[in-house]
Order: C-alpha cells, then sequence, then structure tokens
C-alpha cells in the first residue's frame, strides 16, 4: 500500500490547492470514526437501563437492586461485559481481513462495505428479542468497526495534501469522541422512554447510513488506483482532488513509491524480521496499548454505571456522562491545533501526568467514601469525581487519543507502513476488548485499587514516552531512521553501523 508515500518536504512542495472535493471525501471518510464513537458512547449506558437488563441480564438487573450487594461488584458480569466488548473481537479479524482488502480491492468499496456491516448490525440491535441476536448485532458492527478503523485513516492520509494531511487525519479522532458525545445524548433522551435501548441501539445506522450514502459521492485515493495499475484514472482523481490541471510531479512521486513498495512482497515478514522496523514496530504498538491502558474505556463504557455505583440516579449519571463526554471532544481540537507547534512528547507526558494524578485522586477518594454496601453518603464526592474524571479526560483527550492514532502513521517506512499500522489498530481493538471483558469484574475485586492500578501504568507510560519515544514532529518521514532511530541512545542499536 502507498500510504504517506512521499516524504513531507517533498509532498510539503507538491503543488496543490485545498479543493472542496479534499475535505469532502475526508469528512465523508471520517464519519467512521463517528460510527466507532457512537458505539463506544452508547452501550455503557444501555447496560445501565433498567429495561435492558430486565429483558436481557435479569440476574444483573436483581443484583443491582439488591440492597446489599457490593458496591462494586453489582455489574460483574462475564455475558454483561461479553456484550460490550465482543463487538472489538470481531474488528480484530475484520481489519485484518480489510488490510488485505483494500489493498486487491481499493479504499472505497470498503469503506462503504464497512457502513452496510454497521447498518445491518444496528438493525439487528433495534429488533433483537434474545441475547444470541443482540451478540450477532454486535459481531457485525464489529466488523463495520474494523473495516472503517483500518480505512478511513489511511484514506483520509492518501487523499490530503501533505501540507494539510496531520490535521485531516486527526479529523478521525475527533468524530470518534463527537460520535461518543452524541451516543450519550440519545441515552439520557431515550432511557426516559419505553424500550429507549432499542432506540439508542438503533440509532446507530444514523451514522451508518450518513457513511453508506457519502460513499457514493468519495473518489478512490490516486494511491490505490495506481497501486492497482490504473494510471490513467488515477491522474483524472488526482486532477480533480489536487485543482490542477499538471499533477505529473504528484503522479510520478505515487509511482515511484508504488514501485518500491510492490517490490516488498511480505510487508509482516519484512515488518517482524527486519531489524531496523523493531524500533516503530515496538513504539507504534505499545502507544496503541498505552492508549487503552490508561483506562480511558473504562471511563467511556462504564461512567454511567460507575456513577451509579457512586450513588447517583439514573439521570443524573446519564447526565455526567454527556458532561464528560463533552470534555472529551472539546480537548481533542486543543491537540488538533496545537500539535505540531508543542510536539508529540510534551503533550503524550503531559497528558500521563495529569491522568496519574487524576487516578490516584480518584482511587483514594472511592477508598475512603464508597464502603461495599449502600450509596456514598457525603453529597459532594460524587460531585468531585466527576470534577477529577473530566480533567481526567481531557488529559486523555490532547495527549494520548490523538496521537496514538497519529505516531503510528508516521514513523514506519513506506514499505512497512501499512503493515505497521494494522498492528496499531489491531493492539487498539485486543485492549479495547479486554478492558471491556473484565474491568466489571476486576472492579469487584480490586476495588478501588484498579484505579491505582491505571495510575501506576500511566507512570510507565510517561517515562516509556521520556526514554524511548523521539519526537516526530517536523520530520520528514522518510528521514524518521536517519534524524531519529539511528541517533537515539536505545534504538540505534538496531540499525547496521555504516
Ligand atoms: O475518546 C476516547 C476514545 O478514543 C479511543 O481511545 C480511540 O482512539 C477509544 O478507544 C476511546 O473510547
Amino acid at each position: 500500500m502507498v500510504t504517506g508515500v512521499m516524504n513531507i518536504e517533498e509532498g510539503a512542495s507538491l503543488p496543490a490547492k485545498n479543493t472542496f472535493q479534499v475535505f469532502m471525501c475526508s469528512i465523508i471518510a471520517a464519519v467512521g470514526g463517528l460510527m466507532f464513537g457512537y458505539d463506544i458512547g452508547i452501550s455503557g449506558g444501555v447496560t445501565s437501563m433498567d429495561t435492558f437488563l430486565i429483558k436481557f441480564f435479569h440476574h444483573v438487573y436483581e443484583k443491582k437492586h439488591r440492597v446489599h450487594e457490593n458496591n462494586y461488584c453489582k455489574f460483574d458480569d462475564q455475558l454483561l461485559q461479553l456484550f460490550t466488548s465482543s463487538l472489538y473481537l470481531a474488528g480484530i479479524f475484520a481489519s485484518l481481513a480489510a488490510s488485505y482488502l483494500s489493498r486487491r480491492f481499493g479504499r472505497k468499496p470498503i469503506i462503504m462495505s464497512a457502513s452496510a456491516f454497521f447498518l445491518c448490525g444496528a438493525i439487528l440491535n433495534f429488533f433483537a428479542q434474545e441475547l444470541g441476536m443482540l451478540i450477532g448485532g454486535r459481531i457485525l458492527l464489529g466488523c463495520g468497526i474494523g473495516f472503517g478503523n483500518q480505512t478511513v485513516p489511511l484514506f483520509i492520509s492518501e487523499i490530503a495534501p501533505a501540507r494539510i494531511r496531520g490535521g485531516l487525519n486527526l479529523m478521525f479522532q475527533f468524530l470518534i469522541t463527537i460520535g461518543i458525545l452524541a451516543a450519550s445524548y440519545v441515552n439520557f433522551l431515550t432511557s426516559t422512554v419505553k424500550d429507549g435501548w432499542r432506540f439508542s441501539l438503533g440509532g446507530a445506522a444514523v451514522p451508518a447510513l450518513i457513511l453508506l450514502i457519502g460513499s457514493f459521492f468519495i473518489h478512490e485515493t490516486p494511491a490505490s488506483l495506481i497501486e492497482r495499475g490504473k494510471d490513467e484514472e488515477g491522474k483524472r482523481v488526482l486532477r480533480k482532488i489536487r485543482g490542477l490541471e499538471d499533477i505529473e510531479l504528484e503522479f510520478n512521486e505515487i509511482k515511484r513509491a508504488t514501485e518500491i513498495s510492490n517490490k516488498v512482497k511480505s510487508p509482516f515478514k519484512e515488518l517482524f524480521t527486519k531489524s531496523e522496523n523493531r524500533p516503530p514496530l515496538v513504539c507504534g504498538t505499545l502507544l496503541q496499548f498505552f492508549q487503552q491502558f490508561t483506562g480511558i474505556n473504562v471511563v467511556m463504557f462504564y461512567a454511567p454505571v460507575l456513577f451509579q455505583t457512586m450513588g447517583s440516579g439514573n439521570n443524573a449519571s446519564l447526565i455526567s456522562t454527556v458532561v464528560t463526554n463533552g470534555v472529551n471532544a472539546v480537548a481533542t481540537i486543543i491537540a488538533v491545533v496545537m500539535v505540531d507547534r508543542l510536539g508529540r512528547k510534551f503533550f503524550l507526558v503531559e497528558g500521563a501526568t495529569q491522568m496519574t494524578a487524576t487516578q490516584i485522586s480518584i482511587g483514594a477518594l472511592l477508598l475512603k467514601h464508597l464502603h461495599l454496601i449502600g450509596p456514598i453518603t457525603s453529597r459532594s464526592v460524587p460531585l468531585i469525581v466527576l470534577i477529577l474524571i473530566c480533567i481526567y479526560v481531557s488529559g486523555f483527550a490532547w495527549s494520548w487519543g490523538p496521537l496514538g492514532w497519529l505516531v503510528p502513521s508516521e514513523i514506519y517506512p513506506l514499505e512497512v507502513r501499512n503493515a505497521g499500522y494494522f498492528c496499531a489498530v489491531a493492539m487498539n481493538m485486543v485492549c479495547t476488548f479486554v478492558i471491556g471483558q473484565f474491568f466489571l469484574s476486576a472492579l469487584c475485586r480490586f476495588r478501588s485499587a484498579l484505579f491505582f492500578f491505571f495510575a501506576v501504568m500511566n507512570v510507565i507510560m510517561g517515562l516509556f514516552v521520556i526514554f524511548f519515544l523521539p519526537e516526530t514532529k517536523g520530520v520528514p518521514i522518510e528521514d524518521m531512521a536517519e534524524q531519529r532511530w539511528k541517533k537515539h541512545w536505545h534504538w540505534r542499536k538496531y540499525f547496521k553501523q555504516n
């Protein structure tokens, strides 16, 4: 695949107008992020709705309302967690399939299929009568997410002129946060409606339909067309999206990059066996591992459950979730605007520090005030926890959220970029699955200590960034090895001395 085909300096000097076509294509594709976000935001609220629990998880409903039930264990149920996490399991396989299929058939059909899968999943969930239908719907949604997450960010990179590639790319994460926010608001609205959960889950059809209809209007990327030997069509699309007649320079760049990339017959083998690929492989994949072990999805999936555990009513807990998700969206914009000025490392270390402090504070508050039985008696504690969660979420949203995607997209050499990016996507899905599947059980067993665990993880990831991640801001992608890895105190040993 020929993503990010030219180095940034070359790319920046290539003539291109900021055309309507580019913005339209990028925004439509980024709706894939909206789908992803909608799902993340909807699950938590739905699993805390009584009517949903009564229908599918009656035993959890009874447990939740048992006065003498241990606070930390009210929602501990493997099946309930499978409802959230099954999607990510399906997503892992789907993104692997998408990395192959999008190379063979192009990016556009994969984006279309992503929306079609998601639409079918939403419909199945809306009509769900039993757990099997519910989980089946989740698996279809997962296929949609896997196809979308693997293809959309790369599609945007390929369609955008190099000058604005970073900003357009971060739009994916921004739309994820908008999706989460919209979903939590939908949950708030439907929570008082009879069988409201059906509307919450069925609402996923809206972003899916927008993407499905929109995807008829997007262009296949020039890189994908040229890679598959359709040079003339590639040139025609290039003229359209760049708003220029003379696109020979960029066409030749893509052609040259395609030739290099086609020489590598097995990118995965190259990625895993060549020692020079080790530094970006370790850093890119670990960044996604750490992104999930910031504990962010504990908040995203289970915030309403957490607020209810502290004794907030249904409504209050859903409103609190809308607030934290609003903070998430706004803080992401700060990253979009500032990351090319202040650099990646600054935000990653600052974010990790902020999250460490807030996790410790939340853990300490719960330890002191949330006893095994009964709600928190102090009225101010849930409010303080809400404020702390907002500070925590903003720390994530301007750092590990968007940079977890951006950094892996800019540290790999061209020949293995697609395979390397897949590793980041897969790591994201695996870790999201683990958190989704085990958090509620872990909360039951480890109680507030769990927050201290995430605090320790945040310290480790901050240290990792300080010592192991080179600053990639402003470094041309193809010069990354020369300018960064080869000069790094640790990673330089992976390069043959010459
Ligand atoms: O905005 C929070 C969301 O962002 C992600 O980390 C993706 O980058 C999700 O896993 C999370 O739910």
